[in-house]
């Protein structure tokens, strides 16, 4: 839509993005387009998947955050497209939230690229007049649980998992359009107590504080979330388009308003040695980890 184009162009991301929509797309296209996705668009459901692929653990580098707001974007421009489904190939991991090797030590030109990106990201997502819900088949810690917030609907696998920020936890300030998305969905109270202690949520506590829509068995995640996606398309699409910018064009106006106050704050956090510290000993404990 052109209000996602003109937030985006705001934001001084995705500036490869064509400016008229590319209507006609084909299977093929979408399919073939990307290094970190798989996007099918079904054009008789019209309804699209938008697959993170990114092994081992979906971890979001720079170049991925711009496949998912360019594949994003180009559905939402899309007329064969009423809904986004956005799901992982990888086994019992939705999204590992930012690829921490390259916050590792990032310089600062880098650095402002991969936040503009996440920016882009996010505003993508909950941007689009489009349908989008997460199929949620396994851990979404961070960045993760930020994709599944920018969306409509969430139904997240039983199983030993954790969604959440837990960004208090390694040491950063949580930022103002995550904590805004995040109260958004579960409210004051909830926000004040998880995004101080940087809580994650087992499935069960995720859905009783509103953070996820549902919880079903891992192999009735997808099949559930397409259910409940063929019944959201039904509903007229220019009313219920229009009523979702209604509801979230004033956090879409924020963000853009104030993304260049967030890059400068978050420059200055994440480059600091200390944050740079906890993040070299959080990689450091992960590789520890995976060599056991
Ligand atoms: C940094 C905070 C920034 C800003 C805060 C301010 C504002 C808010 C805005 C944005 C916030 C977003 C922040 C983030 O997303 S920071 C990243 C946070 N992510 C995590 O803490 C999760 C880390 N990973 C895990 O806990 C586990 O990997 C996981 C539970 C997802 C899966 O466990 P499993 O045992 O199945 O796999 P592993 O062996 O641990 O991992 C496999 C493989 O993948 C590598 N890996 C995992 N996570 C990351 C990552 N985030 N970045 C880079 N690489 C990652 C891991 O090292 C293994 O690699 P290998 O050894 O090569 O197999």
């Amino acid at each position: 839509m052109a209000c996602i184009q003109k937030t985006l162009r705001g934001l001084g991301v995705l500036r490869q993005l064509p400016r008229e929509s590319t209507v006609n797309q084909t299977y093929c296209r979408y399919a073939s387009s990307y290094k970190y996705l798989q996007v099918d668009l079904d054009k008789k459901t019209k309804v699209a998947h938008l697959t993170l692929a990114r092994k081992p653990a979906n971890s979001l580098n720079c170049d991925m955050m711009k496949e998912i707001a360019m594949a994003t974007n180009e559905l939402d421009q899309d007329r064969d497209c009423k809904g986004i489904i956005i799901n992982s190939c990888v086994p019992n991991i939705f999204s590992a939230g930012l690829d921490l090797t390259e916050l590792y030590q990032a310089k600062e030109l880098f650095f402002q690229d991969f936040w503009r990106s996440l920016q882009a990201m996010f505003s993508t997502i909950y941007g689009t007049k489009v349908v989008t819900m997460a199929a949620i088949e396994g851990h979404a810690p961070a960045a993760g649980c930020i994709i599944a917030l920018a969306t409509d609907y969430r139904v997240m696998s039983e199983g030993k998992f954790n969604i959440g920020l837990n960004e208090s936890m390694l040491g950063i300030p949580m930022n103002f359009w995550v904590k805004d998305a995040f109260i958004a969905t579960c409210g004051q109270r909830e926000g004040e107590r998880a995004l101080q202690l940087g809580q994650m949520f087992i499935p069960s506590t995720a859905l009783q504080i509103g953070l996820v829509d549902e919880v079903v068995p891992q192999e009735l995640t997808l099949p559930t979330v397409q259910k409940h996606m063929k019944q959201w398309v039904k509903v007229p699409g220019g009313a219920r388009g229009l009523t979702k910018s209604l509801i979230r064009q004033q956090a879409m106006d924020n963000l853009k308003a104030k993304a260049d106050e967030d890059l400068l704050i978050m420059t200055r956090h994440m480059l600091s040695q200390p944050i740079q510290n906890t993040i070299g000993a959080y990689l450091e404990n992960m590789t520890k980890k995976s060599k056991r």
